[in-house]
């Protein structure tokens, strides 16, 4: 936050002269001390001061200055009608706003009128819709720790939606499932427990605001205290201090800022859940997999983006908070495939609930208005809209297979909710203005007493309208009008010419240059009776409207459960319709006693696949326990091979058919990546000190459910070092952890490991070279690969000739210096190898370093030319006549090829 702006010293210098406004105003800046009060006065929020100077600078408004007898004040405004731009441009100028707003009818008020903060915002409490995107969520956060003296540091996290509602909590046992469950979460502002250092990097680097507010030190009494208007027991339901803490203070510091008018009774729901309930993604790979933000300029796509088709905001968010956590239980994964399946299969059905899903207003947004007194005669509308398209989606649910368990559940849960519908239909207006004190908002027939109001003005209005007409016919003066201002009310004009008859029951009220304004005892009448009669129908109206939304308040879970209902249903058209247009297939998953691995054929990256013209597809057999250590060029295309991998295992299990002709997965507990420095978007932090930190997790926390991506591990320190942590962490994995891993590496030495340890194997991505131009395949192999093209690469990136000239020449001084001390070091150990000198010497050529049948991988082969043992070829001969091809996979007959190639070398 921006620093605080305070009370202003000047004034708290003369606090008993000052005159009462600015007595009120400084009182509310005492009370409000982190935050910019803004104080209304008439149409404008002002500010004194040295706020004044800061809300001048940041929205650009003229500083002027208020004098009175007790000196002069620095102030500056903003109009109230025109004021979100402007708390917008405060808020991300870091500063937190008090609004103080007049809470009675200037009119009315006898001395100085009453005003009150009634709303304070921060970026993690801010509910207005203007200052709010569409379909995002907006979480405030806080996160608190257990006393430093206990032997584990522990910490719970507790988010909240201040928009919508929605509250969870969850313990953490480490600072880094910290930073994780943070990054998961993506608050905009964190409050943090005083016991917690704000100097640790999960902080310093943050990109969210941090709080140092009281309420995150609350003690365990206050916090179970503070929980009973929204959980009965919350000793029984939040067992944990900690998390009673946590949840306790985004409440308390939500309803501080939304005025501290007691509890926010729209959170009807605290739900609680442990990492292990869902999918864990490490932080890395949250930014690695690229689910939300894109890394370097930002250009790209995110796979939220390329799984959204969403058509209302509910589904939106929906989808994302299904993203943020994947399942890891397979019915409710099944459930959801189902519907994905059924709605796949429905296109017309499928089109018809997006078409009636895209007219649906945010429900989780309004149910939060209504329920804090702030929404208006539209937003009931707006939920009698999304209410009414309840019985179409039903219909068009209805017509969907009827095996479909999850489907039925779903049409179960959307409540037409007939009497509210009904409620608003008879209440309120079908199109009413913004404003709720100004009339106009009530259906006729909804309340006696407002229709003969509005009966009484209606007569007199018409009374009026014929006076004209009869004082016309009565004075014989054809030019006399009858009109109406704002300062004197109704008047009868009659020219000058004609004022010699003008009757004498004729009251002059107004002269002007041609004419004189007379009005009667009977219009003077019947304008009081008129006013009055509009004056009350208003007052009447607002009450009506106020009664009719605290009803409708006392319904928010009904409300909120049908708004869950129907973003559920447009996440699932979302994928359905993701799943058709882009040909993903439904995966199957595999029993936890399975043990297969991850089974995919024809797999494809889901947002790659979307930019490149001709995406190549890649099979993958993963088996569980497996490390497969991948080599290939530069370009070729193994980043993308396994996070294409992660990608569909994420996809299978928030319920999303998967790029592929065919998936066979398991259920995995925790996706770990870590990517090579200069993939990662947080490249210029202690790169390699990160990686290691990185490594470290994966190696404590890996089981053999998870799936680890490493890319290019060992990359940020000297090449020996990086190659011996790159063997040991392989060994590592595959004899302690046994995780499914997918290595990518250009240490080509790894690839010996395939020899030494059972579980380990080898791919590879090939590349053909006409000349000096490389083209990538982009086709995994079995087998692996040690040309790099490391060179060609930067000059296909445009790196200027001579640069690239020079690094040949580099490459072949290197390889003659390897080979030289190679030599000397066979000559001492007196080994009489002269043919692989040679060999060595017709090397020492860069180019013609790679041996040719690499640049070739996977067409030519170096086995081709040596000879085959009979013995063998007889054996894949049997082997052969014994398959049954109508029942092979592809992957299978691959996988066959590569044992049969294997035997015959
Ligand atoms: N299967 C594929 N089909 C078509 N194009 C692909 C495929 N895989 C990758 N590509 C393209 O190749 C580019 C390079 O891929 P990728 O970053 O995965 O290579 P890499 O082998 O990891 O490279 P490096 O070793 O330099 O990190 C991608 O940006 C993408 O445009």
């Amino acid at each position: 936050m921006a620093a605080p702006t305070g009370p202003p010293t000047t004034m708290l210098e003369k606090r008993a002269e000052l005159t009462p406004m600015l007595r009120q105003y400084l009182q509310l800046c005492e009370a409000h001390t982190d935050a910019v009060v803004l104080f209304q006065v008439g149409d404008f929020y002002e500010a004194f001061c040295e706020a004044a100077e800061a809300v001048a600078r940041v929205c650009e408004v003229t500083l002027t200055k208020r004098e009175d007898s007790t000196g002069t004040y620095p102030m500056a405004g903003i109009p109230i009608d025109n004021a979100t731009s402007y708390l917008e441009r405060l808020l991300d100028a870091g500063y937190c706003v008090a609004l103080a707003d007049q809470v009675e009818d200037a009119a009315e008020a006898s001395g100085l009128v009453d005003r009150a903060v009634t709303q304070v915002l921060t970026p993690g409490t801010i509910v207005d819709d203007e200052l709010l995107d569409a379909g995002s969520t907006n979480y405030l956060v806080a996160v608190t720790a257990s006393d430093e003296d206990s032997s584990v540091q522990r910490y719970a996290v507790s988010a909240l939606d201040v928009s919508t509602g929605e509250c969870f909590v969850t313990p953490v046992s480490s600072l880094s499932m910290l930073e994780t469950e943070l990054d998961r979460i993506a608050p905009v502002e964190v409050l943090v427990d005083p016991a917690i250092p704000t100097d640790l990097p999960i902080f310093t680097e943050a990109s969210w605001e941090i709080d140092h507010a009281e309420s995150a030190g609350i003690d365990e009494a206050a916090a179970t205290e503070r929980l009973q208007p929204y959980l009965s027991a919350p000793d029984r339901r939040l067992p944990d201090p900690l998390e009673q803490r946590a949840c306790a203070a985004v409440l308390i510091y939500a309803e501080y800022t939304q005025g501290d008018t007691g509890a926010l009774s729209y959170v009807s729901r605290i739900r609680r859940y442990e990492h292990h309930d869902r999918l864990q993604l490490d932080a890395a790979a949250l930014r690695s997999l690229e689910l939300f933000d894109t890394y370097g300029d930002g250009s790209g796509r995110t796979l939220f983006e390329t799984l959204d088709q969403t058509t209302c905001a509910l589904g939106r968010r929906c989808l994302n908070r299904w993203l943020r956590r994947p399942l890891v239980d397979k019915a409710p994964i099944t459930d959801r495939l189902d519907a994905v399946d059924a709605l796949t299969a429905a296109p017309l059905i499928r089109e018809q609930l997006r078409e009636g899903l895209a007219t649906a207003y945010d429900l989780e947004r309004l149910a939060g208005r209504i329920s804090r007194q702030r929404a208006n005669a539209r937003d009931l509308r707006s939920l009698h809209t999304t209410i009414a398209i309840v019985p179409e989606l039903q219909s068009a649910i209805s017509e969907l297979p009827a095996d479909c368990a999850a489907i039925d559940s779903l049409e179960a849960r959307l409540d037409p909710l007939t009497d509210i519908r009904s409620l608003i239909a008879d209440a309120i207006q079908p199109d009413p203005p913004m404003e709720i004190t100004e009339g106009g908002v009530i259906q006729t027939e909804f309340n006696e007493e407002l229709d003969s109001l509005r009966e009484t003005e209606t007569a007199g209005r018409k009374w009026v309208a014929e006076l004209e007409e009869t004082e016309r016919e009565r004075t014989g003066i054809g030019s006399l009008s009858v009109g109406h201002n704002q300062v004197h009310g109704y008047y009868i004009e009659v020219t000058n010419p004609n004022l010699d008859r003008v009757p004498e029951n004729y009251t002059r009220r107004q002269t002007l240059k041609n004419s004189e304004r007379f009005y009667t005892p009977e219009l003077k009448e019947r304008e009081d009776e008129i006013l009055g009669a509009k004056e009350r129908a208003d007052s009447l109206e607002y009450t009506l409207f106020r009664s009719v939304r605290a009803d409708l308040a006392a319904e928010t879970d009904r409300i909120q459960a049908l708004a869950e209902a129907i973003a559920e249903l447009d996440a699932l058209c979302s994928l359905a319709t993701v799943a058709v247009e882009h040909e993903y297939v439904r995966p199957t998953f595999q029993t936890a006693d399975d043990k297969k691995g991850i089974e995919i054929e024809g797999g494809r990256h889901p947002v790659v696949e979307t930019t490149e013209s001709s995406f190549v597809p890649n099979d993958t057999d993963l088996k569980a326990g497996h490390v497969a250590i991948i080599t290939g060029p530069n370009m070729s295309g193994k980043s993308t091979y396994m996070r294409q991998v992660a990608l569909t295992v994420l996809c299978a299990q928030i319920g999303s058919f998967v790029p592929a002709e065919a998936a066979r997965l398991p259920i995995v507990d925790r996706i770990f990546t870590r990517v090579g420095a200069s993939d990662d978007i947080t490249a210029g932090q202690s790169t390699f000190m990160r990686e290691m930190s990185e490594l470290t997790e994966i190696l404590h926390d890996a089981t053999t459910n998870s799936l680890v991506l490493l890319d290019e591990v060992g990359r940020g320190t000297s090449t020996a070092d990086g190659r011996a942590i790159a063997e040991a962490t392989t060994a590592y994995i595959h004899d302690e952890l046994e995780a499914m891993t997918l290595f990518a590496t250009h240490y080509h030495e790894l690839t010996t490991l395939a020899e030494q340890y059972e579980r380990v194997y080898n791919l590879h991505f090939a590349a053909t070279r006409e000349g000096d131009a490389v083209t990538f395949l982009h086709r995994v192999a079995r087998g692996g690969s040690s040309a790099s093209y490391g060179i060609e690469v930067a000059r296909m990136a445009g790196v200027p000739e001579a640069v690239v000239e020079h690094a040949y020449e580099l490459v072949t001084d290197d390889r003659a210096e390897s080979h030289t001390a190679q030599q000397t070091e066979s000559s001492s150990q007196q080994h009489t190898q002269s043919e692989q000198s040679e060999q060595s010497e017709d090397s020492v050529d860069s180019r013609s370093s790679y041996p040719e049948e690499e640049f070739f991988d996977g067409i030519a082969d170096p086995a081709v030319d040596a000879p085959i043992d009979e013995a063998a070829m007889v054996d894949v001969a049997i082997a052969l006549r014994s398959i049954d091809i109508a029942s092979t996979t592809p992957l299978e007959a691959l996988t066959l090829l590569n044992e049969f190639r294997s035997k015959l070398e």
